[in-house]
């Protein structure tokens, strides 16, 4: 998978609201509830993972969840990224 140009990253992040390009990664962070429903939306959020064979690399601290998504393969950020990004958007839209 092609690693896309910081232009192009730049361009695409308009369509994903609260992301940003940081330290070669596409970077976000959710507050939650409580940790249960930040659990709960890590556990879909994994299960998506899996079935797009993409991972986040992530960091959880009670109800805040921290995402940061890079493609290592490629070592920069592809369409992967992208993919993963707005499927993790729907996940957590669908739980409000
Ligand atoms: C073989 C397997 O698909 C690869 O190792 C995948 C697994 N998940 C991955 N996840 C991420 N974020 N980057 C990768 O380069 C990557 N590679």
């Amino acid at each position: 998978m092609k690693k896309l140009t910081e232009q192009e990253i730049q361009s695409k992040l308009e369509q994903l609201e609260g992301w940003e390009y940081k330290d070669d990664a596409l970077d976000t962070s959710f507050q939650f509830e409580n940790f249960k429903e930040a659990f709960s939306v890590m556990v879909r959020i994994a299960f998506e993972a899996e079935a797009q064979q993409h991972h986040p690399e992530w960091c959880n601290v009670y109800n805040e969840l921290q995402i940061s998504l890079s493609t290592h393969d490629a070592d920069g950020v592809t369409e992967k990224d992208f993919k993963l990004a707005h499927s993790i958007e729907q996940i957590v839209d669908s739980g409000e």
